[in-house]
This record gives C-alpha cells, sequence and structure tokens, in this order.
C-alpha cells in the first residue's frame, strides 16, 4: 500500500471531540512526521436535542463518524470509548486504545460543595440513567434532574443556578482545561464510571493496513485490557439485562505478575439495591474476566433490575 500524504482524521465537532482529536492528530506527526487533518463530521447526537433514548441511545454519536470511515471519506476516527457500541462493525478496526485519562465521575457543585455537603432536595443535573441510580442509592434525598447538552452546556446549568449541581467524567473536564471546576472526584467505590470512560478509541477500515501501522505506536495495553474487560461485561449483562451498568477495571502488580481487577454494578434506576460485584484475573484473559462478572452479577439478580425510565441512555 502506498504511504497517505495527508492522513484524515474525522471528529465531531464538539470543543471536546475535536480537543481529543487534536491530540491523537498531534501525537501521529510526532511519532510519523506525516500529515494530519481534522474533518469534521455532523452526528445525529451533536443535531437534535431530544433524549437519547428517542434518537437510538448512546450509538448516535458515532453511527456518521463510523459511515464516514467505512466509506473511506477520512482514514480514521477517534471517539470516546465509552459512546461506542459493544456490537462489533466487521468493517472496521479498533486499531489503537491510547493510555487512558483519569476514568472518574465528578461533582461540579455550586459555592464548592460535594455530595454529602448538598442540602436535602438539591436539584443534580444528569441524563445518565447509571449516574442516577447510583447518586441515588446513596440515600442523600437530592433530587435527579435530566439534562443533556454538552460539557459546557451542563457546566453552565451551575453557573446559572438552574441546577445546585451535574455529574460529568474527569477525563472531559481534564481535555477542556477545566478539571478545576470539579467540586469532588466521586470514589468508584460509590459511582461507577460508564465502560470505557476516560479512554479514547482510535477506529480504520479492516481492510485498510497502513493506517493501522501508524496508530499501533498510540495503542496502550493496559488500558486496552481494562476497556476489554469492562466492554465485555457490559456486552454480556446488555444481553441479559436492561439497567444502567457502572464498569471499572484496573491493572495492578500481583505477586504472579500482573493481575486485572474489575468492578461493575448493574443500578436499578427504579431503586431497587444495586448489584455491585468484583472479580480478578490476567490481563491477557480480560474478556473472559468481563464474562466470568457478568454470569455472576446475572446469577446474582442482575437480569430481574428494571430497565430505565426515559430519562435517557447516556452513559
Ligand atoms: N456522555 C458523553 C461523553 N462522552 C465522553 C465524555 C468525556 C469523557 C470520556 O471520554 O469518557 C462525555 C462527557 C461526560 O460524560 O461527562
Amino acid at each position: 500500500m502506498t504511504p497517505k500524504n495527508v492522513l484524515r482524521i474525522g471528529t465531531r465537532a464538539s470543543l471536546l471531540a475535536t480537543t481529543q482529536t487534536e491530540t491523537i492528530a498531534a501525537a501521529l506527526r510526532d511519532a510519523h512526521g506525516i500529515d494530519v487533518e481534522l474533518v469534521p463530521v455532523s452526528t445525529e447526537g451533536d443535531r437534535s436535542r431530544e433524549p437519547l433514548s428517542v434518537i437510538g441511545g448512546q450509538g448516535v454519536f458515532v453511527a456518521a463518524l463510523r459511515e464516514a470511515v467505512a466509506a473511506g471519506d477520512v482514514d480514521l476516527a477517534v471517539h470516546s470509548l465509552k459512546d461506542l457500541p459493544t456490537t462489533p462493525d466487521e468493517r472496521l478496526n479498533l486499531a489503537a486504545v491510547p493510555t487512558r485519562a483519569d476514568s472518574r465521575d465528578v461533582l461540579v457543585a455550586r459555592d464548592g460543595l460535594t455530595l454529602g455537603e448538598l442540602p436535602t432536595g438539591a436539584r443534580v443535573g444528569t441524563g445518565s440513567a447509571r449516574r442516577a441510580a447510583q447518586i441515588n442509592a446513596l440515600g442523600l434525598g437530592v433530587e435527579i434532574v435530566p439534562i443533556r447538552g454538552n460539557v459546557d452546556t451542563r457546566l453552565g446549568k451551575v453557573a446559572s443556578g438552574e441546577v445546585d449541581a451535574v455529574v460529568l467524567a474527569m477525563a472531559g473536564l481534564v481535555r477542556l482545561g477545566r478539571a478545576d471546576e470539579a467540586t469532588e472526584v466521586l470514589d468508584p467505590i460509590q459511582v461507577l464510571p460508564a465502560p470505557g470512560q476516560g479512554a479514547l478509541a482510535c477506529e480504520c477500515r479492516a481492510d485498510d493496513v497502513a493506517t493501522a501501522r501508524l496508530l499501533d505506536v498510540l495503542d496502550d495495553p493496559d488500558t486496552r485490557a481494562a476497556v476489554t474487560a469492562e466492554r465485555s461485561l457490559l456486552a454480556s449483562l446488555e444481553a441479559g439485562c436492561t439497567a444502567p451498568v457502572g464498569a471499572l477495571a484496573e491493572i495492578a502488580w500481583g505477586d504472579d505478575g500482573d493481575e486485572l481487577w474489575l468492578r461493575g454494578v448493574v443500578a436499578d434506576p427504579s431503586g431497587s439495591p444495586s448489584i455491585r460485584l468484583s472479580a480478578t484475573g490476567s490481563p491477557r484473559e480480560a474478556a473472559a474476566v468481563g464474562e466470568r462478572l457478568a454470569a455472576e452479577m446475572l446469577a446474582e439478580g442482575a437480569a430481574d433490575l428494571m430497565a430505565c425510565p426515559p430519562i435517557g441512555t447516556a452513559q
């Protein structure tokens, strides 16, 4: 295959998307001394203000980008990994999963407040059933208010007083240079992030070996193992239950080499106790660890937890 003159990267047009895509573009220029150009692709998720559950769920953010890669309009796309559906797309190759940013959720509240300091009845904005259910499970008496929009819009609702706080991904704030606005980092012991949160995904066409080779230097094996376990847990749970899922895998050094520790939660928006379990295994068998944990969670009753009300399906 002939080397490309200019590598074209498809990106959503939002500030968060272009910022993270520009990071990948810079890394590719540095690593290979090639020209890289960003190509904005508009997605239904960006255009519509409807709840995500109405327009087709979280996948609406990536569908148009994936089509642009498959059609050859761009060479690759950079996605937030947590927005990628678990169903494989045979036309595409997840050629690089770069080193993950902070995977945790954060609270951004008025007056520097933490969750525990919010008064009873405080309005906490989130469009994510996973975040809503886990915060409700803490029994703080706060009111979850469904909101959506990009990070800037959501932060603006705190500044304007429309809500007392919002819950966001730390990684998004870091990428936008606004991490100092977080008033509390939520411990995964209380709020597990979305599977894949904080990680990026670089996808090229399955038959485009040249681009896959360029992307190879960006791949981080520990991040890939972690998100493989989280997404395998999610995929197995999705087959058996409809309640929102949180997951976090971490790689640590154990006595026998490195070990993958996967935590998962299936939260019930209707208020039943959530199911929270963990499993460990080799990072080389990350997918199997996720499948095993899913089977245990389903056996504990995850399948009986209720689907989320139409608050949305944002992760
Ligand atoms: N839900 C939308 C979304 N998709 C990716 C991120 C940024 C964090 C990441 O890359 O995981 C966000 C914002 C958020 O959840 O606050």
